[in-house]
């Protein structure tokens, strides 16, 4: 699903009203009016008091039409424009007419501190405020009254979008936003609340059609991409008939050191589970019994030394003569010199994508020298650490966005940034997640990741496409598992296991939203 910017949808608010053709009163009408709907059936006409906080632009206009359509069903609604400038739109100010041939009264204005309402947590409040108008950070009493709105802890729903966040840049941390519970945002999702940064003011989110011009919408170009569930069946390969194990790959996992031998079996089961044909774990010694013990689907190659990876040519020999499709480097292995130059050998010895986690990105952070030896398209998977460690800190999100760009382009790779939206990057395309759950923040789950992309090159997707598909496939595995044991209950193994029902799930018939 493509993710717009704000000029852009702008754009497509322009181009709908000039091709439709609509009046913009009339597209605003019938923008404002699906989120009524959207209110009226989670609400089925409770009498709680609905405090609406109207801005003076097109976001003020659509809370008005809101209000008005509140009031009409019966709602009992309190209306309140704050007034922050008085360069009030042209369509907000024919609402706020309509809004007195129901209300008899004019809504109550707020110019100032005086004029802030008592709120409870028994408020239900719109916040309707700032829309992507927002051109700079709130300041003054406004900014003053978000806070205001934020502490009365009453659940907030935001109109498009949390009023004073923004949706294409970072918000600092000195200034406000509205810390909405629930957004209901028009056409597209904003980058800003896939981003951690947006946390505090986002919460849930639900996208509402409000018919903009088709046309512009699926033909402008976009960089970004939310991974829905279509994003994953139309890259999906299904299976032939006549396949046999040879078609789907060879995935060698190569990792594991003393007492680190878990993330080894994680991700060498994960590539199973995910569908290829064989693997390999490529251990030290210490971790044949182990493999052999845990996984027998697996088999297994173990180097000459005990504790860590240490390979001399014979064993160096037999990987190449396995000719496996994917290697996958990096988990479990720590850091020992023996271990860094076995992996450089492979780095230069491997012409096919490679999978790098864990202390692979490490020991690429601390030799950048070897970055160059790396395989075209190779994905490498970093957690927010391992990221820093290899292309430095970050201003905001936005810049974390920026740097991994650059990186990724700098050396042909795949790189994704882990996160409740993990974010698959290759060179200016950014596809952020849409499945998972804090429970998968636990150990091993990146094992499982790593192992799961590995699986999906060797059976023949391109690099970025293995990433899309493994990022969404795992955190619905861990939405699976999150449903029967728990967000606490959740461990790497449980990821592993409800992987097949991820899979299952693609191709099931989906409820009707209600
Ligand atoms: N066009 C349509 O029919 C539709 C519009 N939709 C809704 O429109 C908003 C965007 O509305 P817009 O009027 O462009 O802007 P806002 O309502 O977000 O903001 C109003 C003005 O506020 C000023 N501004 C910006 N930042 C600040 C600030 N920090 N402090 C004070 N004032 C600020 C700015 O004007 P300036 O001249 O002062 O710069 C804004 O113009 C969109 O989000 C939707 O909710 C729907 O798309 C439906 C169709
Ligand atoms: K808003």
């Amino acid at each position: 699903m493509k993710i717009f910017s704000s000029a852009q949808l702008q754009k497509a608010d322009q181009l709908t009203v000039e091709r439709e053709p609509i009046a913009s009163i009339d597209l605003m009408e019938r923008a404002a009016t699906t989120v009524f709907q959207e209110i009226h059936q989670r609400l089925q006409g409770a009498p709680i008091p609905i405090k609406i906080f109207c801005g003076i632009g097109n976001n003020g206009g659509d809370g008005l039409v809101i209000a008005r359509k509140l009031i009409e069903h019966g709602y009992h609604v309190t209306t309140y424009i704050v007034n922050y400038s008085d360069r009030r739109s042209k369509d907000f100010l024919i609402n706020y007419d309509r809004i007195k041939n129901v209300t008899k009264d004019w809504p109550i204005l707020i110019k100032g501190k005086n004029d802030f309402p008592t709120l409870t947590r028994n408020d239900f409040i719109v916040d309707a405020m700032f829309g992507l108008g927002l051109n700079r950070p709130v300041s003054g009493w406004t900014k003053d009254l978000i806070e205001h709105i934020n502490a009365a802890e009453a659940f907030t729903l935001s109109i498009d979008i949390p009023s004073g966040l923004f949706s294409d840049q970072a918000l600092a941390e000195e200034h406000a936003a509205i810390q909405a519970d629930f957004t209901l945002t028009f056409q597209s999702l904003k980058t800003s609340f896939l981003l951690p940064q947006s946390e505090a003011y986002v919460g849930d989110f639900q996208i509402v059609d409000i018919g903009l011009d088709r046309d512009f919408l699926q033909t402008a170009i976009v960089h970004k991409f939310f991974i829905t569930r279509e994003e994953v069946i139309k890259r999906y390969k299904p299976r032939n008939k006549f396949s046999h194990k040879g078609m789907y790959g060879h995935v060698a996992i190569i990792g594991g050191s003393l007492g680190k031998m878990g993330s080894i079996v994680l991700a060498t089961k994960a590539s199973l589970v995910g569908g290829a044909g064989l693997a390999t774990a490529f251990v030290p010694q210490c971790g044949i019994s182990i493999l052999q013990t845990a996984l027998p689907e697996a088999m297994v190659v173990a180097v000459a030394s005990h504790d860590h990876l240490k390979a001399d040519q014979k064993t160096m020999d037999v990987l190449s003569d396995l000719q496996p499709t994917t290697v996958c480097f990096g988990m479990g292995t720590g850091q020992e010199q023996a271990t860094i130059d076995t992996f450089h050998h492979i780095l230069k010895n491997t012409k096919n994508a490679m999978v790098i986690d864990a202390d692979g990105i490490n020991i690429l952070a601390a030799y950048p020298i070897m970055l160059k030896d790396i395989p075209a398209k190779s994905v490498l998977t970093p957690h927010p650490k391992e990221l820093e460690r290899l292309i430095g800190s970050w201003v905001d999100d936005f810049d974390k966005l920026k740097k991994t760009k650059e990186f990724s382009k700098l050396h042909d790779l795949v790189v994704l940034i882990k996160g409740a939206h993990t974010v698959v990057v290759d060179g200016d395309d950014l596809y952020f997640n849409s499945t998972g759950n804090p429970g998968m923040a636990t150990a091993g789950s990146g094992d499982v990741l790593a192992g799961i992309i590995s699986s999906l090159i060797a059976q023949d997707y391109i690099s970025k496409d293995a990433a899309i598909i493994a990022v969404y496939l795992h955190g619905k595995a861990g939405d699976f598992a999150a449903d029967k044991v728990s967000m606490q209950g959740v461990m790497a193994s449980h990821l592993v296991e409800y992987l097949g029902e991820a899979i299952l799930d693609l191709f099931k018939p989906q409820e009707p939203k209600t």
